[in-house]
């Protein structure tokens, strides 16, 4: 049975490429960097060319900040606990405006805060799925407003969001701006500077780079204090012995994904597309978001009568790997909260299945998946208690 991976918005493959240039730092060079001797000076070189990989990667002039975290999850905990600790526990700027359809990384922590003091507000998405400038200029209130926090890209919908015009009002007003943008860097232009935003988070593994390592963009200036104490590691800014390893993989990682934006606007695009045009040519299914507002390799589909978990699980069967969204929410039987949150009913909302492509993913896979989909969908609704042709 051939195997298909479609579910890289939950983790891509490690490039054999970065899988090499990491081999050494675990049995051959392997020292605390923070070490005076030759086992932790012999690292420092690799780490100076991550770090420079990393500014140039995501656009950070020298004098900001980019630290090296263990996930994109850190990151965003790290930005939020820092404003709240730095501006709404010490002012009278208590909001927080961000978005119905964040990470839980973002949503959660929101929660949290808003259990301590912070005043939380969901912004409205318009028809197409995002905030738009209008809106934000609606909602946001200078005078009682610490930060913005909207994601660069959904990681259910791929839907992109105005982040250079969003974050541009929002400086202009001088309140802050984080931008999850785990799901934009590796396949869509990401600049950090460009877009002026304050704080930018992002993972390593969703880019062919390893698990358990990801960054945070700090603008010169912006607020911080550390989410971790104890050491001088990243100029204090995050304390624990670097991963060593971790960082040189994302370092190029993050290179070579900057390199394949091209194949990803063009033959990723094609493979998301061709699979997309033959789900649309299903009887009774919606794509959600226009295809050229999405990041170039994600597909969120809804199929009328057939239950997401039951889809994936027929698809899994025959090697096809997909999810009915984000992995961290795959556990819930809840109806898909983004395809709520942007107003697909609630019976369809149920229907939702996620196809994320990568650079790896070969046509031949995508025409196998076509094949075994059309099969898959048929079979389950002739077997459907609520499917009823239209
Ligand atoms: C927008 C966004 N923000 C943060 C994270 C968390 O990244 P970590 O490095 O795993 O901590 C993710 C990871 N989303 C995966 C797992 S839930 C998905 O299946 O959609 C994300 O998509």
């Amino acid at each position: 049975m051939q195997r298909v991976y479609l579910d890289n918005n939950a983790t891509t493959i490690v490039d054999p490429r970065v899988k090499e240039a990491m081999e050494i730092y675990f049995c051959q060079q392997y020292g605390n960097p923070n070490s005076l001797h030759q086992f932790g000076t012999e690292v420092h070189p690799a780490m100076r060319v991550a770090l420079d990989r990393l500014y140039a990667g995501i656009g950070a002039a020298d004098e900001d900040d980019v630290i090296v975290t263990s996930c994109a999850t850190e990151s965003n905990n790290t930005v939020l606990k820092a404003v709240y600790w730095e501006v709404i526990s010490k002012t009278n700027k208590k909001r927080i405006l961000t978005t119905p359809v964040e990470h839980p990384s973002v949503s959660h922590v929101c929660e949290f805060l808003a259990e301590n003091g912070a005043e939380i507000i969901e912004l409205p998405l318009n028809k197409y799925g995002i905030v738009d400038l209008s809106t934000l200029k609606e909602y946001l209130d200078p005078e009682k407003t610490a930060l913005v926090s909207i994601m660069w890209a959904n990681n259910e919908t791929g839907i992109i969001f105005p982040i250079k015009e969003l974050a541009a009002y929002a400086r202009s007003q001088g309140v802050l701006f984080h931008t999850d943008a785990v799901q934009a860097i590796g396949k869509i232009p990401v600049n950090a500077r460009e877009v002026g935003v304050d704080y930018l988070s992002f993972s390593a593994h969703k880019f062919h780079g390893p698990k358990g390592v990801g960054g945070l963009y700090i603008r010169q200036g912006a607020p911080f204090v550390p989410l971790l104490h104890g050491g001088e590691h990243m100029g204090g800014k995050r304390s624990g012995t670097i991963n060593v390893a971790g960082m040189v993989g994302m370092g190029l990682a993050l290179e070579l994904a900057n390199y394949a934006l091209e194949y990803e606007a063009t033959e990723v695009r094609r493979l998301r597309d061709k699979l997309e045009d033959a789900i649309l040519a299903i009887p009774d299914t919606l794509v959600i978001g226009k295809r050229e507002l999405r990041v170039p390799n994600t597909i969120l589909a809804s199929f009328r009568g057939v239950e997401g978990e039951a889809l994936i699980w027929d698809l899994n069967k025959q090697g096809i790997a997909a999810s009915t969204g984000s992995a961290c929410a795959s556990e819930s039987l809840e109806p898909n909260p983004v395809m709520v949150a942007i107003g697909v009913d609630r019976e369809l909302a149920h229907t939702a299945v996620r196809f994320s492509l990568s650079r790896f993913t070969t046509e031949e896979e995508i025409d196998y998946t076509i094949e075994v989909l059309r099969a898959s969908v048929k079979r389950l609704r002739e077997i459907s208690s609520t499917y009823k042709k239209c």
